[in-house]
């Protein structure tokens, strides 16, 4: 192998001196990066850092993302995620690696690791290369020292840069290296143009800009006490015919962040987040997480002092389903033979509510499952004209294909000729939406723009909204075993195939309940198993539920 030289060596040897791994951690790059304590990320952060600039060495000097966060997870808590050069999640292939890094337990095995990895990949290392790495963290308090550790980590790489982008929402990050690789403007300045300038042209182009009355203008948004929230309130002076007001907004001395509040607290728990209450009955309130890649929105019922009426990502999903489906319809007619013929394709996990699915099944959509985690989904969105994914918990987003975009810039140059006709119109908003909603990753800020923008078009309520399906009643539970990776699951992670004999246990039980559903598969966040169950009650949903995890503690050994 080229001997890349003493002083790489050197500066990888003192990297992982600095912070070596305690005996018996086990880091995993899990569904969404490495996530622990915050005081025990260090070692996996620096990791992380060094991972990072190998990869943009790798993508021969392309940008490549660091964020620090734990998202939805407790404040306490703190995690790194990488994100690829192309603005997504980090490429599955380097997984392995990553883990065995984190993982090596002196620093000569990480340099080893390290040396091995370079020579089996093609990287010449050495610094006659170049790297950069962007980094951004969200608002927790081990955020600012795990950045300096990630950026002790890329230094690890000699020639490597890490640029600081600040404390931003994940999504924006995201967004920056996506745009930044393409050549195009990437400040965070510029996201905040963008979307709120294709909001403001969304707007110019429903059907009738007129007479929104005031309830439709006003929503409140619980910001999780997380990044979201203080972005919002920068862009909320930009942002016409909509009446913010920002909860849980991330201020000081407001909240801690994720606690009661926040999307996964609405969505999993189905109750209020704090800081709401009766006040607030018949207003649309939407919820962020921590990080804001994930958005629902929700109703305060009347009925009790806590429960919500939830929209969750499978409806915000079938929202934008019926928008982008009724612009392609005015410009190719339900045949899909006109003008813009387009593949558009829709992608769900399995814990989509049932009655989602029907719903798009009944619209004539196919829809495809993958497994659980974003770097499936946005993976299989990528293959269509148009693909769009959400998980039930609210993370997605709507893809275009660039020749597609080229397609729909030739056509709306061309019908401008016609100015005004209903194809024009529609090629617009196609071509408007495609600026709005961010194509790198899920946004919660972005996602709710998009939101609002169809909402107003259709002139729907949040009932209208809500109203499209009835989710069936669902229950998740988690069980603590004591090796969840001894479940092995197949069919985008509907059946079990290990241990056997489970999911005969499990089909058994589902007979048993109308309408049921279910299926378990091993966090890859937490150390647990996550069971799902629907049924066409609440009570059923929840003995299933019950039954499937007694099974799977029996089997499995609780713990
Ligand atoms: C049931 C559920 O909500 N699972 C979440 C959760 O993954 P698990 O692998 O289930 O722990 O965190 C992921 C990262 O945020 C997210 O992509 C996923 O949807
Ligand atoms: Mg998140």
């Amino acid at each position: 192998m080229a001997d890349p030289g003493d002083e790489q060596r050197a500066a990888l040897i003192a990297a992982a001196s600095l912070f070596p791994v305690p005996d018996g951690a086990t880091f995993s790059y899990g569904t969404a990066g490495f996530r622990a304590d915050g005081s025990t990320m260090a070692p996996a952060v620096c990791r992380a850092g060094i991972v990072a600039a190998l990869r943009s060495v790798k993508l021969g000097g392309a940008a490549v993302g660091l964020v620090i966060t734990a998202s939805h997870n407790p404040v306490g808590d703190n995690g790194v995620k990488i994100v690829d050069a192309d603005g997504g999640m980090m490429s599955q292939a380097w997984e392995p690696f990553s883990d065995a890094l984190a993982n090596a337990p002196t620093p000569d095995a990480l340099l080893q690791l390290v040396l091995q990895f370079a020579k089996d990949e093609g990287i010449t290392l050495g610094g006659g290369h170049s790297a950069q790495v962007l980094l951004a963290r969200d608002t927790r308090p081990t955020g600012e020292y795990l950045l300096d550790v990630a950026t002790k980590g890329i230094s690890a790489i000699v020639g490597s840069v890490a640029l600081d982008m600040g404390i931003l929402t994940t999504p924006q990050l995201h967004w920056m290296v996506r745009n930044k690789n393409k050549g195009l403007k990437a400040s965070e300045a510029d996201y905040f143009t963008q979307i709120t300038e294709s909001f403001r042209h969304l707007l110019e182009l429903t059907p009738d800009a007129k007479g929104i009355d005031e309830l439709n203008e006003k929503l409140i948004v619980d910001g999780a006490n997380g990044i979201g929230g203080l972005k919002l309130e920068q862009i909320k002076p930009n942002l016409a015919r909509l009446d913010i007001l920002v909860r849980n907004s991330g201020k000081e001395g407001e909240g801690i962040l994720n606690e009661r509040c926040g999307a996964d607290f609405v969505q999993k728990e189905k109750v209020l987040p704090l800081g709401f209450g009766p006040d607030d009955v018949g207003v649309r309130c939407a919820s962020f997480d921590g990080d804001a890649d994930r958005l629902v929105y929700f109703h305060v019922t009347s009925l009790s002092k806590t429960s919500v009426d939830l929209v969750d990502g499978d409806k915000i999903l079938s929202l934008f389903v019926l928008f982008i489906r009724e612009q392609l319809d005015i410009i190719n007619g339900k045949d899909n033979k006109g003008l813009l013929p387009t593949r558009f394709g829709v992608v769900q996990t399995a814990y989509a509510n049932g009655a989602s699915t029907e719903f798009l099944n009944n619209l004539g959509l196919e829809v495809v499952f993958t497994s659980t985690g974003v770097k499936y989904l946005h993976k299989k969105a990528l293959e269509y004209d148009i693909g769009i994914y959400f998980e039930a918990n609210g993370h997605g987003t709507v893809l275009f294909a660039d020749e597609f975009v080229s397609r729909l810039v030739s056509l709306t140059a061309k019908l401008s000729e016609a100015a005004g006709s209903p194809q024009h119109q529609a090629a617009l908003r196609l071509l408007a939406t495609s600026q709005l909603i961010n194509q790198a990753v899920g946004d919660a800020i972005s996602g709710m723009l998009l939101v609002e923008a169809v909402l107003q078009h259709k002139r729907w309520s949040f009932q209208n909204w809500c109203d499209l399906y009835t989710d069936l009643p669902s229950k998740q539970l988690k069980v603590k075993v004591k090796d969840r990776t001894t479940i092995v699951t197949t069919d985008a992670e509907r059946k079990v195939c290990q241990p056997s004999g489970l999911q005969e246990l499990i089909d058994k039980e589902v007979v048993n309940h109308s309408h049921g559903r279910c299926f378990v598969r091993p966090s890859g966040t937490e150390d647990v198993v996550r069971v799902y169950a629907e049924a066409s009650t609440v009570e059923a949903a929840d003995s299933l539920a019950k039954s499937v995890a007694q099974h799977v503690e029996r089997i499995l050994g609780f713990c």
